[in-house]
């Protein structure tokens, strides 16, 4: 992190940040702590956009503690931020840089006892990092005094002031004295639209852009797959890559807990993070994630910014991020402060134009990566599974198992193969899917299954979604209008709350999947496949 001033001593700071800074490994100032600090230190109202893991939280942090008065027993200074999980560990940061000077930074956010809050809040606290809705919640009870806030400070400030907390924001802002407001606002993007509202809110401030020319860190690898089988190719990837700290970014909560599921149940340990868990589980994963108990963190965009934790190697967008501002910072959470690191995006064929107007507006190419087969994978684990083997025949406590062997090889079955088989089984589980071992193109006689179907038919797997009011009926008609069949032909098997099975003549399977890909009912997304071997 090099820049024109040489060390945190050049800066007019006072010994005992100085001391907390180089406990913390802070040797010399990032270029936007070099260029925000002095400003701040003057009492400019500063709008810092810098690179994700450049340094903003030190940027703000330092001189807002230096200014920070300890005589005055009231909280002089709030920070603002989109997450529980980031004011946590915001206040942390700012709590070491705050180590000597003894000034107290609280987080406040919710799903925390609020009595409990409430308690600490009396204790000469000087800071508060809080998530709006909780800050609301003591604006409401007035259980928090702002009336003596002088610098306000909103972490991942175009987001802050986006559309779902603009309004917050500005309540909360409305119980803050104007007159002698600072106000700082820190983010790797910063949209023209929001700068321009951003401006309204801030009193000349100046404008500091480190490296106006990439959005994304350099020293991450940017790749993408394309593939119709993102699950399998994930499991691929992280086969593969081997040792390494996985973030996995979802869409939705639901497809977060889904893919869980499926990882946990192929032997992967992993954890989830999302809105909906309660706030001891979110702290439970994070901790077990950043003390490297768990390899694999599944999660929303809730965990997309501001989240620093050094070893993250790979960011993976199993499902394609919404804008380029959730693509910037997702990566982001890998090769922080000069550190590389690897993004890996997966994207369905029809979901090219999304790539590259992301590409577009980050003004970088990613480059196209080609999945792993499952040769590969194998190559790559031929010794570790030998290794492993090894260990079990020296533990030689498998006889119970002798019987299953002695049975097949008593049918004619060659113990070569069986071994082969067994070793298959274990390494890759009772796959249902991917049976052919291909991705695509595989043989549809085969992918089919027909178990209890009529004769000449096969059964299609169809989700609907949750809570989506559609009703078998829509769904026949759908698939007979799309995919230009006659409805009689359809049979529907059964509806359940999310998804329903039915059943078409085999030569038109392939098109109702293919024409369902490209197609909405009423808005939603229907995914059809082909029936797992439910034997
Ligand atoms: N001057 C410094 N010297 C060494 N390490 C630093 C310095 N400043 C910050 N760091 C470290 O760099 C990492 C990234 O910092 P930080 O989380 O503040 O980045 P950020 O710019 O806020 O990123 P994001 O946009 O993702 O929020 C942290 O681990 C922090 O401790
Ligand atoms: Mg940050």
């Amino acid at each position: 992190m090099k820049s024109e001033i040489v060390s945190f001593g050049d800066i007019a700071l006072s010994k005992k940040i100085v001391n907390a800074l180089s406990d913390m490994g802070f040797e010399e100032p990032s270029p936007i702590q070099a260029k925000t600090i002095p400003l701040v230190l003057e009492g400019d109202d500063v709008l810092g956009q810098a690179q994700t893991g450049t340094g903003k939280t030190a940027a703000f942090g330092i001189p807002t503690i230096e200014k920070i008065d300890e005589t005055d027993r009231h909280i002089q200074a709030l920070v603002i931020a989109p997450t529980r999980e980031l004011a946590i560990q915001v206040a942390e940061e700012l709590n070491k840089i705050g180590k000597y000077k003894r000034i107290k930074t609280l987080p406040i956010y919710g799903g925390q006892m609020i009595e409990r809050q409430i308690r600490a809040l009396k204790n000469g606290i000087k800071i508060i990092v809080g998530t709006p809705g909780r800050l609301l919640d003591h604006i409401n009870r007035k259980t928090i005094n702002l009336s003596y806030v002088r610098t306000l400070i909103l972490d991942e400030a175009d987001e802050m002031l986006d559309m779902g907390f603009i309004d917050d924001i500005k309540t909360i802002m409305s119980n803050i004295p104007n007159e002698n407001r600072q106000t700082l606002l820190f983010s790797a993007t910063m949209p023209a639209s929001i700068e321009k509202l951003a401006q309204g809110y801030m009193n000349k401030p100046k404008k500091i852009l480190i490296s106006r020319e990439h959005l994304t860190v350099p020293l991450i690898d940017q790749i993408y797959y394309e593939t119709r089988e993102k699950f399998d190719g994930l499991c691929r990837v992280l086969d593969v890559e081997g040792t390494g700290k996985f973030i996995i970014f979802c869409r939705t909560k639901k497809n977060v807990d889904d893919i869980l599921a499926s990882l946990e149940a192929r032997g992967y340990m992993a954890g989830g993070l999302h809105g909906d868990m309660n706030q001891a589980q979110r702290q439970r994963v994070m901790k077990k994630f950043r003390d490297g108990k768990l390899d694999i963190l599944i999660a929303t965009d809730v965990a997309a910014r501001g989240i620093d934790i050094d070893d993250i190697t790979h960011v993976i967008n199993y499902d394609i991020p919404q804008d380029h501002e959730s693509y910037v910072h997702r990566i982001g959470r890998t090769g922080r402060a000069g550190r590389s690191g690897i993004a890996i995006t997966f994207i369905e064929p029809r979901e090219y134009r999304q790539l590259r107007l992301i590409e577009k507006l980050i003004k970088h190419k990613m480059i196209r990566g080609q999945l792993p087969t499952s040769a590969d994978v194998l190559e790559l684990q031929k010794e570790s599974i030998k290794e492993k083997l090894v260990k079990v025949l020296q533990a030689n406590n498998y006889s119970d198992y002798h019987m299953i062997i002695s049975d097949l090889v008593s049918e004619q079955y060659d113990s070569l193969d069986i071994a082969a088989a067994a070793v298959k089984l274990s390494v890759e589980g009772l796959k249902d899917r991917d049976q052919d071992g291909t991705d695509e193109g595989g043989n549809i006689e085969r992918k089919f299954d027909n178990s209890g179907g009529a004769p000449g038919m096969v059964r299609l797997f169809i989700n609907i979604g949750r809570n989506q009011k559609i009703r078998p009926e829509d769904i026949v008609r759908f698939i007979a209008t799309e995919a230009d069949i006659p409805g009689n032909i359809i049979g529907v098997i059964n509806i359940y709350d999310k998804f329903t099975f039915v059943e078409v003549p085999r030569n038109v399977a392939e098109r109702v999947i293919s024409v369902m890909h490209r197609n909405t009912l009423k808005g939603y997304k229907i995914n059809v496949e082909p029936a797992k071997n439910r034997n």
